[in-house]
């Protein structure tokens, strides 16, 4: 997988080199590439913002810059592209959507900054790609990179080689539609605390049900919106109790 990051900030995208996601790059699983926005600009102040049209706070970058900019790093490689632009009023990121980008040979991130980008840029390109605004959560940001940083890891992490352990990777939050339990580790006693004697028992059926009941009792507590949106033939009989 290709990945183009455009930001005026590229140092803030360095931890994309680093540990798993550095591993990945050096195997070759993964090609990234940043590229600083200002490198499209022509004026000596290097502008990449201007005052809203209809007033407001705040600035809003332009569009004549980062159209210079993602037709110069689209047409940089011949894989289709899908343009992700992270912003606080974009459609949900989640586990699914992690899925949907992992199997795609190429992703170009624009990092707005400021009070986002002229939308005219989402517009035009996405009459020539698939182009989705994207949003991580229900905060806002400064800009785009640190979501990118999330985005890349949930995305770089389902790719075949990238987990040392792939199993991590099917049975995490989420797969299931369910929060993941608790997980526990030597020793067995620690500040007065035993770990449930089911995971020491060996009984491998009884462990996958007690697994299962407190991943349902987290989810029902903590997220009932995950168990409500469940499928009825993903609950079996010994799930009603949640
Ligand atoms: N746009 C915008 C905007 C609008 C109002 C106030 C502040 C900003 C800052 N900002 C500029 C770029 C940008 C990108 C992504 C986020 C973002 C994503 C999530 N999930 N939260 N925030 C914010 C971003």
């Amino acid at each position: 997988m290709r990945i183009d990051v455009v930001t005026i900030f590229p140092g803030y995208l360095a931890p994309l080199r680093e540990s798993l996601l550095g591993r990945a790059a050096d195997a070759g699983l993964i090609e990234v590439a940043l590229h600083d926005l200002r490198s499209w600009t022509h004026d000596v102040h290097q502008t990449v913002d201007d005052a809203p049209y209809g007033g407001g706070p705040g600035m809003v970058m332009r569009p004549q810059v980062w159209g210079e900019a993602l037709d110069a790093v689209i047409a940089s490689d011949s894989r289709p592209p899908r343009l992700v632009v992270p912003a606080p009023a974009g459609r949900s990121f989640t586990q699914a959507t992690a899925r949907a980008y992992a199997t795609e040979q190429r992703l170009v991130f624009a990092c707005g900054r400021y009070e986002g980008i002229d939308q005219r840029v989402v517009d035009h390109y996405s009459r020539q790609f698939p182009v989705d605004e994207v949003s991580i959560g229900d905060y806002v940001l400064v800009g785009g990179e640190a979501a990118v940083l999330v985005i890349v890891e949930a995305v770089a992490r389902l790719l075949p080689g990238v987990l040392g352990n792939p199993r991590s990777a099917a049975e995490d939050s989420f797969s299931d539609g369910l929060l993941e339990g608790p997980a526990y580790t030597r020793p067995e006693v620690w500040r007065g605390q035993a770990v449930p004697e089911v995971l020491r028992s060996g009984n491998h059926g009884a462990i996958a049900r007690w697994r299962r009941d407190r991943a349902l009792e987290r989810t029902a507590k903590r997220r009932p919106d995950l168990l409500a949106a469940l499928p009825e033939d993903r609950l079996d009989a010994a799930d009603q109790a949640f």
